[in-house]
C-alpha cells in the first residue's frame, strides 16, 4: 500500500534515457509500464526499486521522499518495504522452496514466526504442498510462484515485476496473470508491472503508463489508452489500426463487409489475403494507399471489395 510519485526524473547513461519525468503511481492499483524496446521501462522501475540512482529528480512512497538528488537522500533498496520479481525467478538451486522463501526473513523472526510467515505465502501461491522440494524439481510456472511468495513473505508495500512472466508458456502466463492480479488485490498492495507484452498488460493492470524515448506519453486506464489515445503513436502502440487518411483511423473491430443499402459511410478495397486466426478471419484489404485489417468470419480471394465503417468510432488526431 504506497502511492508513489516521480519528479522531474532523469536518467542519462551514454545518451539521456530518462527525461524529467513526472508520474504519480497510484495506491493499491496495478500499473503497467509499457512501450517500445528501449524505451526506459526497467530504468524507471530500477531507479524506484533503488538499484540504480537518477542524476536529478525526486521519488517519493506516500509523500515521504526516498531519493531526493538536490539533497542527496537515497534511501537504500531494502528500507524501501518493497519486493522484485525477476524473469529468471533468481531462486538458490540448493535450497527447498522454504527456505528459498525463508531467505530474507530470517534475520527478523523468530522460529514459529518464520514457520508461520512462509506457510502463509506459501499457501497464498497454493504452493504448501511443495515445501520441501527444490527448485529443479518444479515446473518454471511453479518456480515463478516460489518467487512470488519469497516477495509476498517479506510484507512488502510495493512489488515490482520486471518481465516476470515473458519465459513462461502462454497459457500459464495468462493463469499467473490473474491469479497475481487477484493476490496483489487482495493483500491491498501496490504492484508495478514491467511488460513489452501487449495483451498482458490489458490483463494484469489497472493503470498503464506509456513510455517512448524516456518521456510519458500517456496514462490512464487500459480501455482509456485503447479507445482514447492522445496520439498516432499511442493508438498504434495499443492496437491495429486502420488508418483513413492522416490524421483518422479506425480499429478493425469497427469495419465491415457493406451490406447492399448500408446508411454507414463505405469505402473501396482490393482484398490481399485472409489469415485464419481460429474464431475469425483477418482479412487484409487494400484501402487507397493503406492496408487495413477486418475481421470476417470467411476468407475472401482477391477480389475488389466495399467496407463499411461506423463513423462514431473514428479515432482522429
Ligand atoms: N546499466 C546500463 N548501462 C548503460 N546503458 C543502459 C543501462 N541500462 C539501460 N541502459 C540503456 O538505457 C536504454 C533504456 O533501457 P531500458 O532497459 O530501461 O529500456 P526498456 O524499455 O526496459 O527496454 P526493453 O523492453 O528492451 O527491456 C537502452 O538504450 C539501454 O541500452
Amino acid at each position: 500500500m504506497v502511492a508513489i510519485k516521480l519528479h522531474e526524473l532523469s536518467k542519462s547513461f551514454q545518451g539521456p534515457v530518462i527525461n524529467q519525468l513526472s508520474l504519480t503511481i497510484p495506491d493499491q492499483q496495478i500499473t503497467a509500464l509499457i512501450g517500445p524496446s528501449g524505451s526506459g521501462k526497467s530504468t524507471l522501475l530500477n531507479m524506484i526499486a533503488g538499484l540504480t540512482t537518477p542524476d536529478s529528480g525526486q521519488i517519493s512512497f506516500d509523500n515521504q521522499p526516498i531519493f531526493d538528488a538536490a539533497t542527496h537522500w537515497n534511501q537504500p533498496p531494502a528500507q524501501r518495504h518493497l519486493a522484485m520479481v525477476f524473469q529468471d525467478f533468481a531462486l538458490w538451486p540448493h535450497m527447498t522452496v522454504q527456505e528459498n522463501v525463508a531467505f530474507a526473513l530470517e534475520k527478523h523472526l523468530t522460529k514459529p514466526e518464520l514457520t508461520a510467515q512462509v506457510n502463509w505465502a506459501l499457501e497464498q501461491v497454493s504452493l504448501i504442498d511443495f515445501r520441501h522440494r527444490y527448485p529443479r524439481e518444479l515446473s518454471g510456472g511453479q518456480q515463478q510462484r516460489v518467487a512470488l511468495a519469497r516477495a509476498l513473505a517479506t510484507q512488502p508495500d510495493l512489488i515490482l515485476f520486471d518481465e516476470a512472466l515473458s519465459a513462461l508458456d502462454p497459457e500459464l502466463r495468462t493463469r499467473l496473470q490473474l491469479e497475481i492480479r487477484a493476490l496483489i488485490h487482495d493483500q491491498h498492495l501496490t504492484a508495478i508491472f514491467v511488460t513489452h507484452d501487449r495483451p498482458e498488460a490489458l490483463q494484469v493492470a489497472d493503470h498503464l503508463v506509456l513510455l517512448q524515448g524516456g518521456n510519458v506519453v500517456q496514462t490512464g486506464t487500459p480501455a482509456q489508452l485503447y479507445q482514447q489515445p492522445k496520439s498516432q503513436f499511442v493508438a498504434n502502440f495499443m492496437g491495429t489500426l486502420n488508418q483513413i487518411n492522416a490524421h483518422q483511423a479506425i480499429r478493425p473491430e469497427y469495419v465491415a463487409v457493406s451490406q447492399t443499402g448500408t446508411q454507414q459511410p463505405t469505402y473501396q478495397g482490393l482484398v490481399q489475403r485472409s489469415t485464419f486466426m481460429g474464431d475469425h478471419f483477418d482479412t487484409c484489404v487494400q484501402v487507397g494507399a493503406y492496408d487495413w485489417h477486418v475481421k470476417t468470419q470467411l476468407p475472401y480471394t482477391t477480389a475488389p471489395i466495399t467496407l463499411s465503417i461506423d463513423p462514431h468510432q473514428i479515432l482522429t488526431f
